[in-house]
Formats: C-alpha cells, structure tokens, sequence
C-alpha cells in the first residue's frame, strides 16, 4: 500500500494530510468506481500549521480511524516558520512505527500560469519556471515553493506532484479570460487565470453525490469563501468564469486584500498619495478587505460576535459584493440551478449566507432559515427553484488524487 503526503501551503499556515492509497482494496466496490483517484484515498492523519510567523502561532495533528473518527495527538509542536514547521513535520513522519517511505508529495502551487494546465510531476527546471510567477502571487507562490525546493533537496528520491489552482479554469471561454488591452499584452499572458481551482475541482466531483438524483446541475456558482475568496461559474462540469483574474487580488472582498477595484485609483494612490508600487502592493494585499474595512480584523469570526457598526458595515460590504457577483456569474452561464458555498466562512457563517441570499432572491434562490443556522448540507427551502449547499471543501484530497494519477499509482 502507497503512502502520500499533501502540503497546502498558504501565506500564514501550513496544511498538511497523509493518505493511503487503497486502490487495490477498493476498485472493486461502487463508491470507488464514481470517482477512482479520489475514494482510493484513505485519510490516515491531517493537521495545520496555523500562524506561521506571528505571535499566535499554534498547531493541531488529527489521527483518522477507517470510520473517519478523528484523535487529536500533541506530537507536533509549535513551529515559528514555514521552514520551521517542515522540519517538525519529516521528523515526525519519520518517528512513526511502520511510516516514513513515501510514495510521493503533492503540494498545492497556486499560479500555474500559461504552461501549467494541469498536474505535474516536478523538476528542478519547473520549480524555477513556477518561481517566476510568484509577483502574481506574493502571499502564496513563494510559501508553496520555499517546502518543494526544501524536500526535493531533502528527499531527492521521493516524486513531488504539484497541482494548481489555476488549472481547473484552464479550458474557460476566451472571452471570459481576456481583458480589454492591446493585443500584444494579452499574447505575453496577461489574462484572467481564475484560483482556488482545486477546491472547485473538488465541489464539483462531490456535488453529484449530494444532489437529489433528478435535480438539474447544468448552472452551478460555487462561493469559495475562506482568507481569499471567490466565485466560480461551472457549466456542466467545466469552469467558465470566475471572479479571480490575472492575480488572486480581483473580484470579492477577502480577509485582507480589497478585491475588484477602479485601476485609476492605483493610478490616482501612486500620483498623488505619494505611495511606490510597494506600498500599494501591501495595502491591496495586507491591510484592505476585511480587516481594512473593519479596522478591527480579518477574521470573519470576530467580526460576527464584534458590536462595532465598523465590523457590521464589513460584513455588510463583503456580502453585497458575492451578491453582485453571483448576478453576473448568473448572466455567463444563463442562470443558475445550484449554489454551493464552502471554504472556512461559506461552510460556518450562516449570517453571511443569509444576508447573500436574501440579495439573490431575484435569481429564485429561497433558503430554509432554520437549516441554514444549524450548517445543513441542504439549506434551500423546499420552494426555492435554486438548489442551495454547503458542502466541505478538500483541497487536500484532490491533491493528493492527482498526486496518485501523476505517478501511476491509480
Ligand atoms: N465558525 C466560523 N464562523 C464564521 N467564520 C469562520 C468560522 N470558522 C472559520 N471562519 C472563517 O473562515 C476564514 C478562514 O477560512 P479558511 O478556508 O480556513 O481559509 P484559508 O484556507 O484560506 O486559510 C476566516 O475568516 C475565519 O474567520
Ligand atoms: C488563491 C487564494 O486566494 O487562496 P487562499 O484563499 O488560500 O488565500
Ligand atoms: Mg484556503
């Protein structure tokens, strides 16, 4: 049996999961004849670096039993950085009874530009190639790359998969890629790439499961809504617009960056605020959205519990705008049949999906209050013409799934 370990690398945290592949044991049976690469893996262990570099910094290690049964184990400690946390987490693989040889790791890169469309088995060459990339992607490129180069160097022999957020909008319409410029840029790639792919990716081969058997699922919006957030417009099966473009920066209101804005506002912050290319980069990434909003925090949950009209107009700011945007994801696929929401906010705060569907209710989307505050899967009301979820998202697993499918194992 072939063990895989997954990286998700974000810009404060690091999470990781360990699988076993149980292709040999499970082919056979229905469940994994639905969806191969991703029923033949088994969670055996997950945990989370959060806080990397700040003072809250903390972690948890999860043991999965077979019938998904989670212990928490205290063998990890607290870890400063990132380089910090892979160190802990290769010594603790290592003291396992029976674990240490891996079979490959998959890792989440989250630009994969022009060139990479889908997963890839990693080289030396590809690592620099991606490190280009990472200006469009400050918070999370160079924290995806710094642990591949760290444990290529580490553990030459072990396979390392990488799979991209951008590949799942890869095949888009091209009208829904390009932006209005002289043609000579958009030749160079400066097009809308669209993220949170594996996530979408994951949505989207899940929610068959979940859906009555007759329901339509033609129109599907999907409201990954975690640190960064997104909209995804899948047309059956197949991404077709999303509100991240060039850089994970456009479209939604996020934790800390600003989303969609007027460009002649950069424009105007460089002219005659006096601010360099720097600054505005560390006020669009680091210190708007939320927490600029706010000026109390990017955490969704302390907003929620918090009594300033500050928090309030946050929330308020951040749920108008996924409104809108549902409203023109609705206009790319012709309407819509089903909206899912995941990701840490979409999956736990029934105020922000309460507010965001009473400004879709235009659309036919109606919810079931009730199971909305208790985080049903299924939170439409029985007379709402849209199908509404929350459904869980697992990065981690589709990674780990391409991982399996990118060195054969599957
Ligand atoms: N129970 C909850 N209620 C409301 N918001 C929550 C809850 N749990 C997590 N969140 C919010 O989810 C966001 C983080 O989402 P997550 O998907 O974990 O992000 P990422 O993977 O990008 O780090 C934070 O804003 C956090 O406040
Ligand atoms: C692409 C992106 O914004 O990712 P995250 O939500 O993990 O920050
Ligand atoms: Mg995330």
């Amino acid at each position: 049996m072939s063990e895989i370990l997954v990286l998700n690398s974000g810009s404060s945290s690091l999470k990781f999961a360990l699988y076993a592949n149980t292709t040999e044991s499970t082919t056979a049976t229905s469940e994994a004849n639905k969806d191969p690469a991703l029923k033949a893996l088994s969670l055996t262990y997950r945990g989370h670096f959060s806080g990397l570099g700040t003072k809250g910094a903390a972690v948890s290690l999860k043991q999965v039993a077979e019938n998904g049964q989670e212990h928490a184990l205290d063998e990890l400690s607290v870890a400063d950085n990132h380089e910090g946390a892979i160190t802990k987490l290769m010594a603790w693989l290592a003291s396992r009874e029976g674990g240490g040889a891996l079979d490959g790791i998959g890792h989440r890169v989250v630009h994969g530009g022009q060139r990479y469309r889908e997963a890839v088995v990693l080289s030396a060459k590809d690592v620099d190639e991606l490190e280009t990339l990472s200006s469009l992607a400050p918070l999370h490129q160079p924290h995806c790359l710094a642990p591949i180069k760290l444990l290529m160097a580490r553990y030459p022999e072990v396979p390392q998969v990488a799979s991209f957020d951008t590949a799942f909008h890869a095949d888009q319409p091209w009208v829904a890629k390009q932006f209005a410029l002289p043609r000579e840029l958009t030749v160079k790639g400066l097009i809308r790439y669209g993220f949170h792919g594996l996530s979408y990716d994951y949505i989207n081969r899940t929610l068959p499961e979940v859906l009555p058997d007759a329901a339509a699922c033609e129109r599907v919006i999907v409201a990954h809504l975690g640190n960064g957030a997104s909209l995804c417009a899948i047309h059956n099966g197949k991404s077709v617009a999303s509100t991240m473009g060039f850089t994970a920066l456009e479209g939604l209101v996020m934790g800390t960056r600003s989303g969609t804005l007027d460009p002649g506002l950069v424009l105007h912050l460089i002219e005659h605020e006096g601010m360099s290319v720097k600054d505005v980069s560390t006020l669009l990434y680091k210190q708007s959205g939320l927490l600029g909003v706010s000026g109390i925090s990017s955490d969704m949950r302390e907003l929620l519990t918090s009594d300033a009209p500050e928090a309030h107009e946050a929330i308020d700011l951040y749920c108008y705008r996924i409104a809108r945007e549902i409203g023109s994801l609705a206009a790319a696929l012709g309407g819509v049949d089903q909206l899912v929401f995941t990701a840490g906010i979409g999956e736990h705060a029934a105020r922000v999906r309460e507010q965001v569907a009473a400004q879709c209710e235009w659309l036919g989307v109606q919810l079931d209050n009730d199971a909305n505050a208790r985080n049903e899967t299924r939170i439409a009301h029985v007379d709402s013409r849209v199908g509404m979820w929350v459904i869980p998202t697992d990065e981690e697993r589709v990674i780990a799934s391409d991982c399996l499918t990118q060195l054969g194992l599957v």
